[in-house]
């Protein structure tokens, strides 16, 4: 599947001229980068390239030595390892979530656990499910606000074919809407997904397949 542009030319996250160093080891240095509404992106590069970093500097999870972050609309982060309770089932963490987003009703939440298939496990406490079913859990409160940008690390790590190929379906839904999803990749076969990839490189990141304009 290749992907068409998408119309929209709206800026929805900018970085500009991020520096940042853990004591002496440089991660990146003067890294800028622009994502439009509606994009779809790619963030690759090898294992320790700053991926990770970048992500978490850019929700707001770190601060950079230098430089600004700006977003414009409603920001959610999923990280590597999903942070939940284990002692608490899906639902309950649907519950709190709904509360903290002040959400009228569960049931874009509902949709996506649907899409992911793990309706059968929102009743178990967390700590007996797979981490494949964390992993599913962690992406639905990451989406069920329905944030205009949405930042995820390796958001398909653990999970089968079909729910790997699900994750993509609700990307592109989410693109249909104009709404932007940022992915921490390593696999070459998402390229063809991608509206564009932000590749880091000697703590730099350049932007290759669709230009920023
Ligand atoms: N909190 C921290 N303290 C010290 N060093 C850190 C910290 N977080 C990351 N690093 C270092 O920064 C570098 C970049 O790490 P990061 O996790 O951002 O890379 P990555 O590209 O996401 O790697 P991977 O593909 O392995 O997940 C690594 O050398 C890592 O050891």
């Amino acid at each position: 599947m290749t992907v068409s542009p998408p119309t929209a030319t709206r800026t929805a996250l900018s970085a500009r001229g991020i520096h940042k160093a853990f004591g002496k080891h440089v991660v990146l240095a003067d890294v800028d980068l622009t994502i439009r509404s509606g994009e779809t992106v790619g963030v690759v590069g090898e294992n320790g390239a700053g991926k990770t970093t970048l992500l978490r500097i850019l929700c707001g999870d770190l601060r950079p030595d230098k430089g600004t972050v700006t977003v414009d609309g409603t920001l959610s982060h999923c990280p590597q390892h999903p942070v939940l309770n284990n002692a608490l089932t899906p639902f309950q963490h649907l519950r709190l979530f709904q509360e903290a987003f002040r959400l009228p009703n569960l049931e874009p939440a509902h949709a996506l656990i649907d899409r992911l298939a793990f309706a059968g496990h929102l009743h178990r406490p967390v700590r007996v499910l797979s981490g494949g079913t964390r992993q599913k859990l962690s992406l639905v409160l990451a989406l069920m606000h329905e944030p205009d940008v949405v930042l995820l690390d390796e958001p398909y790590q653990g999970f089968d074919w079909q729910t790997y190929l699900a994750f993509w379906d609700l990307a592109a839904a989410r693109r249909a809407a104009g709404r932007t999803t940022v992915v921490i990749s390593h696999l070459a076969y998402d390229i063809d997904r991608l509206d564009a990839v932000i590749q880091l490189s000697h703590k730099a990141a350049v932007r290759t397949k669709g230009a920023s304009r």
